[in-house]
């Protein structure tokens, strides 16, 4: 029994812990603008967390400034995560932590912090900052941290001085500061160079995964993605297929044949140009057409069926020929309520009797 509400409640702080760190992030999991926010989170919820109860510490022992300062980070990451969790502003957000940690470290370094240990806590300096603000800007102000760090350090008369450390800490400080901030650097351009790469291999297998490699149009998983995507009316739903196809495949060749598709799928993308549409290739020589307009656009559709009988491709090897043929298009409309399946069904039927009344034609159902 024990052990079973033990697992819930592991359960339960995952799931609150998750929903936490990824609270104003995007759907695209590994966009930077996801990462960076995610980091936002863990910061907001490691200074609340953390820096308040070190600033009750502080309190206890009497360092007033020191205390009140953290307390004052703890509130301010609270609301920043508030912040970010309905607005999504990860620059801001990241302005919010950084700016005031920044100011926080350098505080503690040249106060000594709770019993002099404040000089321990800068190291989160750099990743954060990296990761935060990118290689450029992130590196910019880490040096500039370092400066600030170097001149508290060495050229100011700090109270930092009265607790007795021996000298040679102060240089060990800035020595460690600096490699970790290297460290950071190779890190943060290690990751973001591959972060970039498996961004750009995604959009790849996203295209290739809903684009029709012959045509360039979509494909039948593009068209059901872009179609869920988007707002659509009742659209008009026309199925086209190219008349007596198998006779050019068994005259000129099956290459011919992935030429005159081609053609046709470049005659379409130029007639539908600027039109709300989705233009799909659903099959062998059999294409779906989805057009955003309420209206009946049979009259387009039999523009198109013409202008598609014009496309041709010419026969090389000396022959002066040239492979053209005629389209039949079924056209229907979607009804309101209605699913994409079930128009295609009737753009099918319509398109059955377009063949069977003779071909080059358009049906409507
Ligand atoms: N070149 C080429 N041919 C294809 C491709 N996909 C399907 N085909 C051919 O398209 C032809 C379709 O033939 P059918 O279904 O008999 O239809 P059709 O000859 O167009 O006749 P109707 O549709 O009845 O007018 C077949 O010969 C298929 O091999 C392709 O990607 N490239």
């Amino acid at each position: 029994m024990g052990k079973v509400s033990n697992s819930v409640l592991h359960q339960k702080f995952r799931r609150w812990l998750l929903a936490t760190l990824r609270a104003g992030t995007s759907s695209k999991s590994i966009s930077d603008d996801s990462r960076r926010t995610f980091i936002i989170n863990l910061f907001c919820l490691v200074g609340v967390l953390f820096t308040a109860p070190l600033g009750i510490l502080a309190l206890i022992h009497g360092s007033l400034l020191v205390g009140f300062g953290l307390i004052s980070v703890a509130v301010l990451y609270f609301f920043n995560h508030l912040f970010i969790r309905r607005t999504q502003n990860h620059v801001l957000s990241g302005n919010v932590i950084l700016y005031p940690l920044y100011a926080l470290m350098l505080y503690l370094v040249y106060s000594g912090g709770v019993n002099g240990t404040g000089h321990v806590w800068i190291y989160c300096i750099p990743p954060v900052s990296l990761f935060l603000h990118g290689l450029k800007r992130g590196l910019t102000e880490v040096v500039l941290f370092t400066v600030g760090l170097v001149v508290i350090l060495f050229l100011l008369d700090t109270p930092f001085d009265d607790l007795g450390y021996h000298p040679d800490l102060k240089s060990r400080i800035v020595y460690s500061f600096v490699l970790i901030s290297f460290l950071s650097t190779i890190y943060e351009y290690i990751s973001s160079r591959f972060n970039k790469s498996l961004q750009q291999l995604s959009i790849k297998l996203e295209q290739a995964a809903t684009t029709d490699p012959l045509t360039g149009l979509l494909n039948r998983r593009g068209l059901e993605q872009h179609f869920l995507a988007e707002e659509w009316l009742m659209p008009n739903v026309w199925l086209m297929d190219v008349d007596f196809f198998k006779r050019i495949n068994d005259e000129f060749g099956h290459d011919l044949g992935d030429e005159y598709l081609k053609a046709l799928a470049d005659t379409m993308s130029t007639f539908f140009q600027g039109k709300p549409v989705l233009i799909s290739r659903w099959g062998g020589e059999e294409f779906l057409i989805v057009l955003n307009n309420m209206e009946d656009q049979s009259e387009l559709a039999n523009k198109l069926r013409e202008v598609l009988g014009l496309a041709s491709v010419q026969v090389s090897d000396g022959q002066r020929k040239s492979i053209s043929s005629s389209v039949s298009i079924g056209v229907t409309m979607m009804r309101a309520g209605e699913s994409i399946t079930t128009a295609l069904g009737r753009a099918d039927k319509a398109l059955y009797q377009a063949k069977e009344m003779g071909r080059n034609r358009i049906e409507k159902v």
